[in-house]
């Protein structure tokens, strides 16, 4: 893993946004593993202000989110499909049929976890997949003790993710109880890995990440045995984990 120190959360969102324009830029047919959340919301604003300028488009980008809640419809203004039109995709020249998310509110989720998967294949693989990282060290929502070889799952939300999203909701009880997410394996199989962490709060998780097992009790730690790892961290996330280290 790269680990790239940066000041603060804005310079955090200047070096993601720069990379994933390379990126871009670089490739004939790229794909990007896009993340939700509070993390990646300036990294976002500072791709469509680049787009603005004219200094990337996303003409031939094709794009894989990670994650959507089970039950919420597209429209609903907490679905991450909402998330993604309001934070990026209706502010770029992308498509409807360059952007990929679950469809949390299918009739068939087993089946559309399988499609995605499909969808992901056919793509070619994710080029450059964006990852945040939740308190309890899980990427996309692929909770502690999820096996390394998932595939695209439904799964059951623990307490503490609902706790640390419910700031999003009106209350704890809308949060829903499930989620559909990429799998650890599927993740894995991204060619490169851009992980974000900013803020106090994330301190432990980045510690462990860093410095800890490769365990399935913390789903982050396998990206220790991914090939192309980018860690871009900022000060309040990093200090002190460097001093308990
Ligand atoms: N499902 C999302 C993840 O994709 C995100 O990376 C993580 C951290 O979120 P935040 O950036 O708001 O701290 O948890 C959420 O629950």
């Amino acid at each position: 893993m790269q680990l790239v120190k940066v000041d603060n959360y804005e310079e955090m969102s200047k070096k993601a946004c720069s990379i994933i324009m390379e990126h871009i830029q670089e490739s004939r047919n790229p794909v990007l593993g896009l993340a939700t959340g509070s993390t990646p919301e300036k990294l976002y604003s500072c791709l469509i202000e680049k787009y603005k300028q004219g200094k990337v488009s996303f003409e031939n980008v094709m794009t894989f989110n990670l994650d959507e809640y089970v039950g919420l419809k597209k429209d609903d203004a907490n679905s991450y499909h909402h998330y993604m039109k309001e934070k990026l995709f209706d502010h770029v020249d992308l498509r409807a049929d360059q952007i990929h998310l679950p469809d949390g509110h299918s009739e068939d989720l087993e089946q559309d976890c399988r499609a995605y998967e499909k969808q992901i294949q056919r793509a070619g693989s994710i080029g450059l997949q964006v990852l945040g990282i939740g308190l309890n060290g899980h990427i996309g929502f692929n909770e502690p003790g999820t096996p390394f070889s998932s595939r695209t799952h439904v799964v059951e939300l623990s307490p503490s993710t609902r706790r640390a999203n419910a700031r999003f909701f009106p209350g704890i009880e809308e949060v829903p109880t499930q989620a559909i997410s990429m799998g650890i394996a599927s993740i894995m199989e991204s060619k490169k890995i851009l992980l974000l962490v900013s803020g106090e709060q994330k301190a432990e998780a980045l510690h462990r990440l860093l410095n800890g097992d490769v365990t399935e009790d913390f789903p982050a730690s396998i990206l220790q045995t991914h090939p192309d790892v980018t860690v871009i961290a900022d000060e309040l996330a990093l200090e002190p984990s460097l001093s308990k280290s």
